[in-house]
């Protein structure tokens, strides 16, 4: 374990910041139905970074835009998708903005209307005053938390850039919309945010333009105009996949920085399993629109479940000793272009069985104790028998809920 983990590993005990719950997307195009994200949910914490891995086509990055309400036609969010966001200050304010949206519950039970701001009727119990459904909610709505609650960083800096603004109008433009800052404390700021995130010569860079900044240093703007916002959530889409390997490095080391000193949240969107061990608190893989397993960091890379996420571990350089060449997986992700009615990963999988063609692997515990690691392969929960387990598949597949011991909670 990398110092860098150890120091993660105390991480994360915020409060859950946004909660992602059956978020399905689909793209309705004239040749197919293309389910691109297939019954996704995890949370969020304060302060923790999640990690998302898969390979190319797997859904990551539209699980990303799906958050940040950026679907657009011929793509939609589907019903019974929600993606929570719960930052009380967020919900107070949109509530009062928006109340014709705000919908009441009792405790922990379900919404009496359907508006997608839902409250707590005994408000103050356990500190949430409820959410705002972002999978719901309307554009109006979703466009006051883009950037300012929930910004979002992607591959390549210069789409996120403005080629004909100087860095300093762009960081400035964001502190004027999102903070309400004007005057002389503006460019004060902006020449602190370039200096938060190691640009030299802050208040001489905010006079130049992004063109004259190397790929990393615009990275690092980047993340100064989505600080400008001052976001509770980060969603970073493979930020560094483009940068050489020592600036790759010192950009993960900003978005550490960045984190401690303000309790972000961060989704981090990678293919690189090397990438995701570093950086993440918890980690989920995605395969084809599934997320097929969910485990703290630590456990994922010692004790992984799901034959995909070994077959991803077997695929790090350096990992295998023995190995004279890079072990990859053999064929492509399929494009999900219907429902999942098996399992999706059986035509690559070197453990596959009779029943992974015929029956859909629900998310599970891996084994009956271990409530934070949960995957969906029809091998688990590992302390049961093959027939019990396939079993327990087919009855979570068919909404049967009534199995005390293995119930969704692993997913926490
Ligand atoms: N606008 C679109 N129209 C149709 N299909 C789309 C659209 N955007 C994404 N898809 C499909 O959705 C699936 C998931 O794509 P996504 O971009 O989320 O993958 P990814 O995991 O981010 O991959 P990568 O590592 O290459 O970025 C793919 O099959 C892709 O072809
Ligand atoms: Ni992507």
């Amino acid at each position: 374990m990398s110092q860098h983990q150890a120091r993660r590993s105390t991480r994360g005990d915020g409060e859950t910041v946004l909660s992602v719950e059956e978020l399905r997307t689909a793209f309705f195009t004239d040749k197919e139905t293309i389910y691109a994200v297939d019954g996704a949910s995890f949370d969020l914490r304060r302060g923790e970074t999640v990690g998302i891995v898969g390979e190319s086509g797997s859904g990551k990055s539209v699980t990303a835009r799906s958050i940040m309400g950026l679907i657009e036609s011929p793509g939609r969010v589907l019903d019974g998708s929600s993606i929570k966001y719960h930052n009380p200050e967020t919900v107070e304010r949109l509530a009062d903005q928006f109340a014709g949206e705000v919908t009441y519950r009792d405790g922990d039970g379900e919404p009496e209307g359907d508006g997608c701001i839902v409250l707590d009727d005994d408000e103050g119990t356990n500190g949430t005053r409820g959410y705002v459904d972002l999978a719901r909610a309307p554009q109006k709505v979703v466009k006051r938390t883009r950037g300012g609650d929930i910004a979002m960083i992607f591959q390549d800096p210069l789409s996120s850039l403005n080629p004909v603004y100087t860095v300093g109008n762009q960081i400035k433009e964001a502190l004027k919309l999102h903070r309400d800052m004007s005057g002389r404390s503006v460019t004060d700021e902006a020449a602190e945010l370039l200096e938060a995130v190691g640009i030299p010569d802050a208040r001489m860079a905010l006079r130049e333009y992004p063109h004259q900044f190397s790929g990393g240093q615009r990275q690092r703007i980047v993340i100064a105009v989505a600080l400008a916002c001052d976001p509770e959530v980060l969603i970073c889409d493979e930020p560094t996949t483009a940068l050489d390997v020592t600036i790759q490095a010192q950009i993960l080391d900003l978005l550490d920085d960045i984190q401690r000193e303000r309790d972000l949240g961060i989704v981090f969107i990678t293919h690189d399993m090397g990438v995701i061990s570093e950086i993440s608190d918890r980690v989920n893989v995605m395969y084809a629109g599934e997320i097929v397993e969910t485990a703290p960091a630590e456990t994922l890379f010692t004790d992984p479940a799901h034959p995909y996420t070994r077959g991803l571990l077997e695929s790090i350089p350096g990992r295998n000793p023995g190995a004279d060449r890079l072990t990859t997986i053999e064929g492509d992700v399929p494009t999900p272009n219907q429902p999942a009615t098996d399992c999706r990963f059986a035509p690559r999988c070197p453990e596959q069985f009779d029943a992974c063609t015929q029956v859909h692997p629900e998310s599970v515990s891996v084994t009956e104790a271990a409530t934070d690691h949960t995957t969906a392969c029809l091998l688990y929960p590992d302390d049961r028998s093959r027939e019990d387990a396939v079993d327990l598949h087919e009855r979570r597949g068919r909404g049967d809920t009534d199995d005390e011991a293995n119930r969704t909670e692993a997913r926490r």
